[in-house]
């Protein structure tokens, strides 16, 4: 675990969501194979992953935080955490100074409908067997937000949020295009009136085209409802062009959290460094990541110390044997790195 600071930035008024030292490990228990080789003295183990590593992080209302890392570096699953839809292993999530875990009846489900989740895949998050109009408004009835009567009026609005016709309601999502689905997705969560989304790769399924469309869509919601992002992706060009703040993991933790103008002009860590660099500047809106050079370790057996020292071009013995603290570097920049430390 690290010593990760509570706040990854300066401290302002109750954050809207804030992270303290939030894990998630999954084990992968023996199959009946693996405990029948045990038998016969093979000394295999369950398989722990550490897929989230003591992360903590505020974010502020109305602010659009971009996650970025690497395949497998666990993005998604802190998105779910912060989405309610993995409990942590260890640490607390805070939904307006309220530790989510520990509130109760009415306040839960309160908190829980406060943070919704887009998916990569609108067709596999859609059930298939459903009317438009009852993926949309079935939760926002069951929750009581709205009447079972008013229910029609509801869903047309929802849907002309989103720039769909209202008319479609009667259909199914195999009638819709990708671009269309994913707005069916998008309403059904604002249904229940969200003041935070975790959107996990919410673009990466449609072509470009369809994309930029999507992602002015998530900017004019934020204006009009007042919402927050977490804004899962791969794509740099998004995130640069999305995000106020940027958050960078490896391997289950935060390496690095910054402004997102002075995190593609300056970046800290060399893990980021490594990211952008190859990027040719002009380049970076169109491209997604560049292979970091060595492969990505395994979450299961994470190197010791800085978990990205086998890779670090600029790697010490100190960083093979301690894990460096994310310490602010700059005003709301913070960094885990040694080499801020000086030689
Ligand atoms: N339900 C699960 N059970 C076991 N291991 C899991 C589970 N979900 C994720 N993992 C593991 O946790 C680690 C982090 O996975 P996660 O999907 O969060 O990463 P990611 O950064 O979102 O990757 P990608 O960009 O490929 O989606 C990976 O090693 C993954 O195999």
């Amino acid at each position: 675990m690290s010593a990760a600071p509570d706040r990854s930035e300066p401290a302002a008024a109750t954050p809207i969501l804030e992270l303290r030292h939030v894990s998630k490990r999954f084990v992968k228990r023996l199959d009946a194979a693996a405990k029948i080789a045990n038998l016969l003295g093979a000394g295999l183990r369950d398989e722990v992953v550490q897929a989230v590593d003591d992360v903590s992080l505020a974010v502020a209302d109305g602010e659009v935080v971009g996650l970025v890392g690497e395949s497998g570096c666990g993005k998604s699953t802190l998105g779910r955490v912060v989405a309610g839809v993995h409990p942590a292993t260890s640490g607390t999530v805070h939904f307006r100074g309220r530790e989510v875990s520990a509130l109760k009846g009415p306040a839960a489900r309160d908190a829980a409908l406060k943070i919704q989740m887009i998916f990569q895949d609108p067709m596999s998050s859609l059930n298939p067997r459903l009317r438009v109009r009852d993926i949309v408004g079935e939760a926002a009835v069951v929750h009581g937000l709205v009447g079972a009567k008013e229910v029609d009026d509801y869903v047309a609005e929802t849907l002309q949020r989103v720039g769909l016709d209202p008319t479609y309601m009667r259909r199914y999502p195999h009638q819709f295009s990708g671009g269309q689905r994913q707005r069916i997705g998008i309403a059904r969560a604002l249904a229940v009136q969200p003041e935070f989304l975790v959107c996990d790769e919410s673009v990466a399924a449609l072509d470009v085209s369809i994309q930029a469309q999507v992602l002015n869509l998530f900017m004019r919601l934020r204006e009009e409802l007042s919402l927050t992002y977490l804004f899962i992706s791969h794509d740099l060009g998004v995130v640069e062009h999305l995000s106020d703040r940027v958050v960078i993991m490896y391997l289950g933790r935060v390496v690095e959290t910054a402004p997102t103008e002075a995190l593609f002009d300056a970046p800290n860590h060399p893990y980021t460094r490594a990211l952008l660099d190859e990027i040719p500047r002009l380049e970076a809106r169109k491209r997604r990541f560049v292979p970091v050079k060595g492969e990505i370790p395994s979450p299961i057996d994470p190197p010791t110390g800085c978990h990205f020292h086998p890779r670090c071009p600029h790697a010490t013995a100190r960083c093979a044997a301690e894990q460096p603290a994310l310490r602010e570097i700059a005003p709301g920049r913070w960094s885990a790195c040694h080499l801020n430390d000086g030689p």
